[in-house]
């Protein structure tokens, strides 16, 4: 497995947010997180990633205990956050090509021109960070991601902000990581569109438990739709 996380707690302070999280994923899987806001799933990103020690439980990612990876681990893997604000007077290129160079002593990065292209920038190489509109600094969000060629990666609502081609192209573009580099994804998100189009698993996270699991088919069993499963799993979990 490449992401294993087995009875995983999370306490901030006196309060417990996940409570006995536990759910895998194998090489070229795309699972989705869903829930409500305040489920835990950023939590639970944030703990794969190395960014917040859990509490209790078992995480590997990639045979690794986040909380011990070491630099050789962590090129291997790719995190887009949910909004980062940083690099405002680099240029789009510079900037790529610049992060591309801390992965070389571990992997091939992608070369930026073709970088450029996979998330639709090519018009932006020169422009600075800060002059990007929202959906372009996403888009250069999920190339600093990608750009080391991770094993796995991380996506925090990858697709906040993204008009509709640039969301088609990104979809197209998850597939293919998963698909030709076998790449693992675990994104988290709230259109139940994007995860019932990419993801071969959904998990629905309610109140830092996992109440669902399943591929859409098997999620909407019964149901109309995946929103009507999903309205119904959670306000059955909130009563
Ligand atoms: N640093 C923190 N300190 C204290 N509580 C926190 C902290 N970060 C998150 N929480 C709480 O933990 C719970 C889970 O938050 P989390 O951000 O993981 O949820 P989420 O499912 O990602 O939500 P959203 O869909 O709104 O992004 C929430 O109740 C939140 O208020």
């Amino acid at each position: 497995m490449v992401l294993t996380v087995d009875s995983l707690r999370m306490r901030y302070g006196d309060t417990e947010v996940l409570h006995d999280v536990s759910f895998d994923a194998s090489a070229g899987e795309v699972v989705a997180l869903l829930g409500p806001n305040g489920a835990g799933k950023s939590t639970t990103i944030e703990i794969l990633e190395g960014f917040r020690l859990r509490s209790a439980g078992r995480v590997e990612v990639l045979g690794v205990d986040p909380a011990a990876g070491d630099e050789r681990w962590r090129s291997r893997i790719g995190i887009v956050l949910q909004s980062w604000r940083d690099h405002g007077n680099w240029r789009v290129r510079e900037l790529l090509h610049h992060l591309g160079s801390y992965y070389e002593p571990y992997a091939t990065p992608w070369p930026v021109d073709e970088l450029l292209e996979k998330v639709g920038l090519t018009a932006q190489p020169k422009q600075k960070i800060k002059t990007l509109s929202g959906g372009q600094r996403r888009r250069l969000d999920v190339a600093i991601g990608i750009v080391g060629r991770p094993d796995v990666l991380f996506l925090d609502e990858p697709t906040a902000g993204f008009d509709p081609e640039a969301r088609y192209e990104f979809h197209e573009l998850v597939r293919r990581l998963a698909a030709e580099q076998g790449t693992t994804i675990l994104l988290t998100t709230h259109d139940l569109d994007e995860a019932s189009k990419l993801a071969h698993r959904i998990l629905v996270l309610a109140a830092g438990r996992i109440i669902a699991s399943g591929t859409a088919t098997q999620l909407i069993a019964g149901a109309g739709s995946l929103e009507d499963a999903y309205l119904a799993l959670v306000r059955r979990e909130r009563r």
